[in-house]
């Protein structure tokens, strides 16, 4: 029998960000969580903190995964993501019933996906912003000269790109199947970029608050 998900639909709303590394998933977030209530989560935000964390025992494993520009193996991921959800939904500082939840860099592979809706919930969309790989490089090398991030160098960043074509756009191609992808290019200001993301989501029935 399939698990039943940690929080039902009628408790929270998902929607995935998805693009290529310096695609700009999390600048637009921080656009979202302002206008529309969302609870931002980054995936690597959340495996950085865990990765530093005094008493971790993925330390390792996460410095590992993130330098090579693999995927760290999905039930970390999905443990920190869960447990991020719950203490929010605790707090219950959300400003919107059902909670709205971004999750931003996640999933990254197909198993991730499945075993996220099985267990924590089942998503309404996924924001996917599509970005040619010089303009990604570009912006991640400038990001790179300040981030102080162990990924934002040549080497990590080719590495980065591949496993994005190999493994993450399948996620991409799945959730398309389903009718869930809002897909806005990323090319152009930030500011150009957020706007189209707002008219896709209206078009969607997503507002602002
Ligand atoms: N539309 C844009 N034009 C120029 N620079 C951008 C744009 N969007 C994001 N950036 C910059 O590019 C870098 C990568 O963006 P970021 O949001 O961190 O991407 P991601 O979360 O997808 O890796 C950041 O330094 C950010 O300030
Ligand atoms: O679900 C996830 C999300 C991120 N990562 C790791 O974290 C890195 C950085 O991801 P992030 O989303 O922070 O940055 P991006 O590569 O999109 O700029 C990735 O290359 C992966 O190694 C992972 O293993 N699983």
């Amino acid at each position: 029998m399939a698990p039943t998900p940690r929080f039902s639909s009628d408790k929270v709303t998902v929607v995935f960000v998805l693009g290529g590394p310096g695609a700009g998933k999390g600048t637009q977030s921080e656009n979202l969580v302002r206008d529309y209530g969302f609870n931002h989560l980054s995936a690597g935000d959340l495996l950085r903190a865990e990765q530093v964390r005094e008493g971790s025992e993925y330390g390792e494993l996460i410095r590992h995964h993130i330098r090579e520009g693999t995927i760290v193996p999905m039930e970390v991921t999905v443990a920190l993501l869960s447990n991020a959800m719950a203490a929010i939904l605790e707090e219950n500082s959300s400003k919107t019933t059902p909670a709205r939840f971004l999750i931003d860099g996640f999933p990254r592979q197909i198993d991730q996906a499945h075993f996220f809706e099985e267990t924590v919930c089942v998503s309404k969309l996924v924001l996917f912003l599509v970005c040619p790989e010089e303009v990604m490089l570009g912006r991640l090398l400038k990001r790179g000269e300040t981030s102080g991030r162990d990924d934002d160098n040549i080497e990590s960043i080719r590495k980065r790109f591949r496993t994005f074509e190999q493994t993450s756009m399948p996620v991409v191609r799945e959730f398309e199947e389903k009718g869930k992808v809002i897909s806005v290019q990323a090319t152009g200001s930030k500011e150009e970029v957020y706007e189209r993301i707002q008219s896709e989501l209206k078009a969607k029935g997503v507002d602002a608050l």
